[in-house]
C-alpha cells in the first residue's frame, strides 16, 4: 500500500467511539434535555448535538422566537398558564420535526401534558445538579421570571424540592456537576449508548 493512503482499519485520532453507539442506540428519535434553570441543558445540548450531528433548538429560544415577546414578558403580559400552553404546543411541534436534540426550559417536563408529549417524543435525558451549582450559574443573570422573588436561592430550593421526583421519570441521568462541560457531554453521550446495550 503507498504510504500515503490512510489505513482505514484503524480509527482516526480524536474520533470519539460514544458518538456511534449513541446514534445508533438513538435512531431516529430526538433527545430532550429536562432540568432546572442553569443544569446546562442549552450549553450541554447544543454541545451534543454537534456530536450527533443533529440540529439543536432550545426551547425558550422558539418560544422567543414565535411570540416576538420574550419569556419575561410573556410571564408578565399573558401570565405563566398561557406561557405553558404555548410551550406545550412548541414542544409538541418541534418533536414532530424530529430527530433533533432539544433543549427544554426548566417547567416545560413539569407540566403533565408538556411531560407526556416529552415522553412519547424521544428519549428523555435529566441533567442533575445540586443546589449550590445551580445557584453559582443562574445568580449572575436575572432573566428568570420564576427566580424574581425575595430570597431567589429559596425559591431555587423549593423548586428543587418539588420538580426533582418529576424530572427522575426521565428516561436517563447525568449528573451535571463542577467540572468540564467536555466530560458532562460526553456522560450524555454513555448514557445514550447504553440505551443500545442487549438491543
Ligand atoms: N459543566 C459545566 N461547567 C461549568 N459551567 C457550566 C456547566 N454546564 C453549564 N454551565 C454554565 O452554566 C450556565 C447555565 O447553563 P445553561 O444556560 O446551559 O443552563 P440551562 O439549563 O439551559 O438553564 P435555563 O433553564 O435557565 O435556560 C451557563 O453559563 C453555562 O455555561
Ligand atoms: O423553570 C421554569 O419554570 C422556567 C425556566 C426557563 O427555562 C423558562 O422556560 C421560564 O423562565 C420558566
Ligand atoms: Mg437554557
Amino acid at each position: 500500500m503507498p504510504n500515503s493512503m490512510p489505513d482505514i482499519t484503524k480509527p482516526a485520532l480524536g474520533i470519539n467511539p460514544l458518538v456511534e453507539q449513541a446514534r445508533a442506540a438513538l435512531g431516529r428519535r430526538n433527545l430532550i434535555f429536562i432540568g432546572l434553570m442553569g443544569a446546562g441543558k442549552s450549553v450541554i445540548g447544543r454541545m451534543v448535538a454537534q456530536q450527533l450531528s443533529l440540529p439543536f433548538i432550545d426551547t425558550d429560544v422558539e418560544i422567543e422566537r414565535v411570540s416576538r415577546m420574550t419569556i419575561s414578558e410573556l410571564f408578565a403580559s399573558y401570565g405563566e398558564p398561557e406561557f405553558r400552553a404555548l410551550e406545550t404546543r412548541v414542544i409538541e411541534r418541534l418533536l414532530k420535526g424530529g430527530p433533533r436534540v432539544i433543549s427544554t426550559g426548566g417547567g416545560a417536563f413539569i407540566n403533565e401534558r408538556t411531560r407526556g408529549v416529552i415522553k412519547r417524543g424521544g428519549v428523555s435525558v435529566w441533567l442533575r445538579a445540586d443546589l449550590d451549582i445551580l445557584w453559582e450559574r443562574v445568580n449572575k443573570r436575572d432573566h428568570r421570571p420564576l427566580l424574581k422573588t425575595e430570597n431567589p436561592k429559596q425559591t431555587l430550593e423549593n423548586l428543587m424540592n418539588q420538580r426533582y421526583p418529576i424530572y427522575s421519570e426521565s428516561d436517563l441521568t447525568v449528573e451535571s456537576r463542577d467540572v468540564r462541560k467536555e466530560i458532562v457531554a460526553n456522560e450524555v453521550l454513555a448514557a445514550v449508548a447504553s440505551l443500545g446495550e442487549g438491543r
